[in-house]
C-alpha cells in the first residue's frame, strides 16, 4: 500500500498539471474541513438544563472544567474528589456563579466498588448524569526501573481503568434518554512519549484508544445523538507538573476547560491542545522517528522531563 501511494505520488509531482490536481485536492479537502467545522458549528449543543458529573474536580483542570460548566448554565454539577475540603470550596464558588446547583461525593476513582457505589448515590440524590467529565488522574515519574509496581497500577487504575467504570455506569441512561455527551482528559502524551513517565504515558495512550473504539462503537450502533470526546491538553500549569519548566506553548486550566466546552457544544470527537501538537502527528506519521527526537531535543522537551523526574 505504502510503495503504492509513493508510486501514486512520484507519478502526480511528475508533470505541472499533476502537481496543479494535487493542488486542487488538498484545497478541496481544506474546503471540507472548513464546512464541516461550519456545520457543526451551526449545530451547537447547549450544556444548560444538563447535569455534569466531573472526576477530579478538587483542583487544576476539573475544578476549571466546573465553574466553566457553571458559566455556560448547567443546571447541576457534581463534583468528584478525594480531598472534601477543596471540593467544598470549588462548591462554594459554583454556587457563587448563582447558575447551577452543586454537589460534591468523595471518591476514589482507582477503586471500582466505591466508583459503582458513589454513581448510584449520585444517581439517586440528583438524578441520571447527562455529560461526564473524566479528568482525574496522577503522575508519579521515573523511570521504569524506578518506579515501584504499586505506583504502576495506581496510574493505570486511577488514568484509565476509572474511565471504564464511570463511563460502564452512566452509558445506559444515556442510551435509553437518546441524550448524552462523555469526555475523556487524555493528553498530548497519549500521542506522543517522552521518557520518564512511561506509566503515565501508557495510561494516556490507552485513553486516546478506549474515546476512539468508544465512539466507532456508538455510531456502528446508531446512538449518534451520545456525544464522545476526547481531549488531548499538552502542559498545562497546574500542580499535576509544576517542576516542569513552563513551555512556550504551556497551557492554563482555564484554556483547557474552554476549549472542553467548546469540544462538547460541537460534538468534536478529538481536541488537541495548544493546535500547534497538531504537528506533532504528523511528525510522527509522516516522518522517520528520529525528526520527532530531534524536535524534542532541539526544542529541550527532552530534558525538561528529566528534571522533572529528578526533582519527584
Ligand atoms: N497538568 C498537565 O500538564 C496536564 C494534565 N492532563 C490531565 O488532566 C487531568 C487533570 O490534571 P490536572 O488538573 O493538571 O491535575 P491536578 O493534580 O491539579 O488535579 C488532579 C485531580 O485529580 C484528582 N484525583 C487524583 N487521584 C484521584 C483518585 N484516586 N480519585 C479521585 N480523584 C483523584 C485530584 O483530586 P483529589 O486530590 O481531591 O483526590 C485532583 O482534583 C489529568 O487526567 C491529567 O493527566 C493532561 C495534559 C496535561
Ligand atoms: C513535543 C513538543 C514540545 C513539548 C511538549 C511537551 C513538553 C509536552 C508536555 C506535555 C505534558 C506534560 C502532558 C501531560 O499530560 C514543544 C517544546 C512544545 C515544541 C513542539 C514539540
Amino acid at each position: 500500500m505504502a510503495h503504492f501511494l509513493t508510486r501514486v505520488l512520484k507519478a502526480l509531482c511528475e508533470s505541472p498539471l499533476r502537481i496543479l490536481l494535487l493542488f486542487f485536492v488538498v484545497l478541496f479537502r481544506s474546503c471540507q474541513y472548513v464546512c464541516v467545522r461550519v456545520l457543526r458549528a451551526e449545530r451547537r449543543k447547549s450544556v444548560s438544563g444538563e447535569t455534569v458529573l466531573i472526576t477530579g474536580a478538587s483542583r487544576g483542570i476539573g475544578r476549571c472544567l466546573a465553574l466553566e460548566f457553571a458559566k455556560h448554565g448547567a443546571d447541576t454539577i457534581v463534583l468528584w474528589g478525594r480531598d472534601e475540603e477543596k471540593l467544598s470550596s470549588v462548591k462554594k464558588e459554583v454556587e457563587d456563579i448563582g447558575t447551577s446547583r452543586c454537589h460534591y461525593y468523595r471518591c476514589d476513582v482507582g477503586d471500582r466498588e466505591q466508583v459503582y457505589r458513589t454513581i448510584q448515590k449520585v444517581q439517586e440524590d440528583v438524578g441520571t448524569i447527562t455529560i461526564l467529565v473524566n479528568n482525574a488522574g496522577v503522575v508519579h515519574g521515573g523511570t521504569l526501573l524506578e518506579t515501584k509496581d504499586d505506583k504502576i497500577e495506581e496510574t493505570l487504575r486511577v488514568n484509565t481503568l476509572s474511565h471504564f467504570w464511570t463511563t460502564k455506569s452512566v452509558l445506559p441512561s444515556m442510551l435509553a434518554r437518546g441524550r448524552g455527551h462523555v469526555v475523556g482528559i487524555a493528553s498530548t502524551l497519549g500521542l506522543f512519549a517522552l521518557p520518564g513517565v512511561s506509566d503515565y504515558v501508557t495510561s494516556k495512550f490507552s485513553l486516546v484508544g478506549f474515546y476512539e473504539s468508544l465512539a466507532a462503537e456508538l455510531r456502528e450502533q446508531g446512538h449518534r445523538d451520545v456525544g464522545v470526546t476526547c481531549v488531548c491538553p499538552g502542559h498545562t500549569t497546574t500542580d499535576m507538573f509544576k517542576d516542569l519548566t513552563t513551555q512556550p506553548f504551556s497551557l492554563t486550566p482555564q484554556q483547557v476547560a474552554e476549549q472542553t466546552i467548546e469540544a462538547v457544544k460541537t460534538n468534536q470527537r478529538r481536541v488537541i491542545l495548544p493546535r500547534v501538537m497538531h504537528l506533532t502527528w504528523i511528525l510522527k506519521s509522516w516522518l522517520p522517528g528520529s525528526w520527532m527526537r530531534n524536535v524534542l531535543y532541539v526544542t529541550g522537551a527532552m530534558k525538561d522531563m528529566d528534571n522533572f523526574c529528578a526533582k519527584r
